[in-house]
């Protein structure tokens, strides 16, 4: 299969449970829930979407003919010397799309733990390391195990309290303030809510904060 990636670039993962993780990113072209065309963000399911995923033209991004040529050039942004904490993201767009078991295992061989940032539409294949899903109101759930939920907070359809805890497996539950311009009203909720609940936790999108990709 032909994969189709936006940029490819290291950096620190900024969100979730593992922010701080320093990390290569591999940002998949393409979404089920938003085109990327402004001109359509107003009638997409998801309309809140921070991201550049259109085409193949950022950095280190294109057209890979196999895993074994996509998992390389993934491979050629980890320092050369360490082989031992080898942390990819795959992220999007929606990676679930495009993430399947040749890529995944030609990523192994390199020595890399897999993390994916999916919007949960679609079942993961076997053999990710780290699943983030964070669902978006008016897409169903299909992936409902994983290592953290993130919800994108607030989200007038999909309360915290709405989602159905009896069907869903993860190790941590997280509020994301939504980027934007209320993000620091949603910055305060989310920490209001966080307290008055403590099973969820803040998750701050430290790489805009910080100033790294
Ligand atoms: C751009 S998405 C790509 C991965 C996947 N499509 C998804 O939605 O999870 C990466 C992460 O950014 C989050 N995100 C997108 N737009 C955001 C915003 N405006 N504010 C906060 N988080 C946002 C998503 O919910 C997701 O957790
Ligand atoms: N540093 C950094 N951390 C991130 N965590 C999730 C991101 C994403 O866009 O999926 C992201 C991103 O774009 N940059
Ligand atoms: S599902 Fe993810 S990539 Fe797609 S539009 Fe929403 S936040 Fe952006
Ligand atoms: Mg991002």
């Amino acid at each position: 299969m032909t994969y189709s990636i936006k940029e490819i670039f290291y950096t620190l993962q900024g969100e979730g449970i593992q922010a701080g993780m320093p990390a290569v990113f591999c940002r998949v072209a393409g979404c089920n829930l938003w085109s990327g065309r402004e001109s359509d963000r107003s009638t997409a399911i998801c309309q809140f979407c921070d991201t550049d995923f259109v085409g193949t033209d950022g950095t280190f991004g294109g057209k890979f003919r196999t895993a074994e040529a996509l998992a390389d050039a993934i491979e050629a942004q980890w320092p050369k010397h360490d082989d031992t904490s080898r942390l990819v993201v795959v992220t999007g767009g929606e990676p679930l799309l495009q993430l399947d078991g040749a890529l995944i295992d030609a990523l192994h061989d390199r020595k890399f733990r897999i993390a994916v940032e999916t919007n949960g539409t679609v079942a993961a294949p076997p053999g990710i390391d780290w699943i983030c899903v964070s669902p978006k109101q008016g897409a169903p759930l299909v992936q409902t195990t994983g290592n953290e939920l993130k919800l994108v907070f607030p989200q007038e359809q999909l309360r915290p309290e709405s989602l159905d805890r009896s069907i869903l497996r993860f190790d941590h539950y997280l509020l994301q303030p939504m980027d934007g311009p209320l993000l620091n009203d949603n910055t305060q909720a989310a920490i209001r809510y966080c307290q008055d609940n403590p099973q969820w936790r803040l998750s701050v999108q430290t790489h805009k904060i910080i100033g790294i990709r």
